[in-house]
């Protein structure tokens, strides 16, 4: 089952984001793919696959990002975000890694997590569903 998997790479992470798509260009290839503006465009450009591009992340990308989270469309999200540079959107960034807990949704923050996320036998397995917390609304 396809599933939509958002890319989000902070500028100095970039590189290593690109790097790692790369890798695992195979598996992304089958989900739909949508990303943060600057992001995306480099995606789209390395991978040679077609990526939604959300705004730039300070100009409300990851907002957008964890609207698609709330309205339950979107399904894991990769997001190297950079710990040593202060970021203008940080109120931004700290929601969007807000939500991913609000919605139990995975959510890789560097490298070594994704790796083990995106090979993970749950990560393709139709019968596996991620559960949904009750918040009763
Ligand atoms: O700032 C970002 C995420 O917080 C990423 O935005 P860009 O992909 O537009 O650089």
């Amino acid at each position: 089952m396809q599933k939509t998997l958002a890319l989000v790479a902070h500028d100095h992470k970039k590189a290593d984001l690109i790097g790692w798509a790369k890798q695992h260009k195979a598996v992304l290839a089958r989900h739909k793919l949508v990303a943060t503006g600057t992001t995306g465009g480099l995606l789209s450009d390395a991978l040679g696959l077609p990526v939604h591009k959300f705004k730039s992340g300070p100009l409300g990308g990851d907002q957008q990002i964890g609207a698609l989270i709330a309205e339950g469309t979107l399904d894991a999200l990769f997001f190297f975000w950079d710990p040593l540079n202060p970021a203008p959107h940080d109120p931004d960034v700290k929601a969007l890694l807000r939500l991913c807990s609000v919605w139990n949704l995975p959510v890789a923050c560097n490298e070594a997590t994704a790796d083990l996320m995106i090979t993970s036998p749950l990560f393709e397995d139709t019968q596996h569903a991620r559960k949904l917390p009750d918040y009763g609304k």
